[in-house]
């Protein structure tokens, strides 16, 4: 037995992805657990280059400078292996009714999760506009904004939801009951 729904979360640098399933998990409790793909990439950096871990998976400036190291090293060993950090972080995770993975990026993401989760699975994007984006601290970066790690998904076109987190969006309120109502909980 595992959850009974994951939430696949997606949305480009800054569209708010930790900010709307923190916000998330607030309401849901002890009921989920955040699961992040980047989790056991940042680990494995962590400890290769003695770097802080918490500091590379919070929404600070920090890990930007290892950003592009980290997607190049990510990438080389999904090419040996699609699913790798899919599955540690499942692997690592409590089984709770909900998970909800903060960071999916590729097509490759969504496939091993449908492939080892069936119809559990949905699938929401985050958008936010440019300004807002940049307003909360994205520069874009060439080699970083335009290759895979950031692209793959822009046309997925199959999302259960649409969540717009940026200027013209609804209030948090609705936007986190329109996520409670995909749930049905
Ligand atoms: N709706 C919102 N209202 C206010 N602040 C927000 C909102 N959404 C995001 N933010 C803030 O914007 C910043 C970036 O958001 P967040 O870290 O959630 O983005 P992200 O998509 O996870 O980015 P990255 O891919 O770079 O990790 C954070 O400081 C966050 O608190
Ligand atoms: C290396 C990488 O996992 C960093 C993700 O960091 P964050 O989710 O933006 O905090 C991006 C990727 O896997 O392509």
């Amino acid at each position: 037995m595992g959850p009974t729904i994951i939430l696949l979360f997606s949305g480009k640098r800054k569209s708010g992805k930790d900010y709307l399933t923190d916000k998330l998990k607030g309401l849901l409790s002890d009921k989920c657990q955040i699961l992040k793909i980047s989790e056991p990439i940042k680990s494995h950096w962590a400890k290769m280059k003695n770097l802080n871990l918490d500091d590379l998976l919070s929404d600070k400036e920090y890990k930007e400078q290892y950003r592009l190291e980290m997607i190049n090293w990510s990438d080389e060993m999904r090419e040996k292996d699609y699913g790798c950090f899919c599955r540690t972080a499942c692997q690592n995770a409590p089984i709770k009714p909900i998970w909800i993975v903060s960071d999916i990026r590729r097509k490759t993401d969504i496939q091993w999760f449908k492939e080892n989760y069936g119809d559990r699975i949905k699938a929401i994007r985050i958008i936010a506009d440019d300004e807002t984006r940049r307003k909360r601290g994205f520069e874009y970066k060439e080699g970083i904004d335009n290759v895979t790690s950031e692209c793959d998904l822009d046309d997925y076109t199959t999302w259960d939801l649409v969540v717009d987190n940026g200027r013209n969006g609804k209030p948090l309120e609705e936007q986190l009951n329109q996520i409670l109502e995909l749930i049905k909980l």
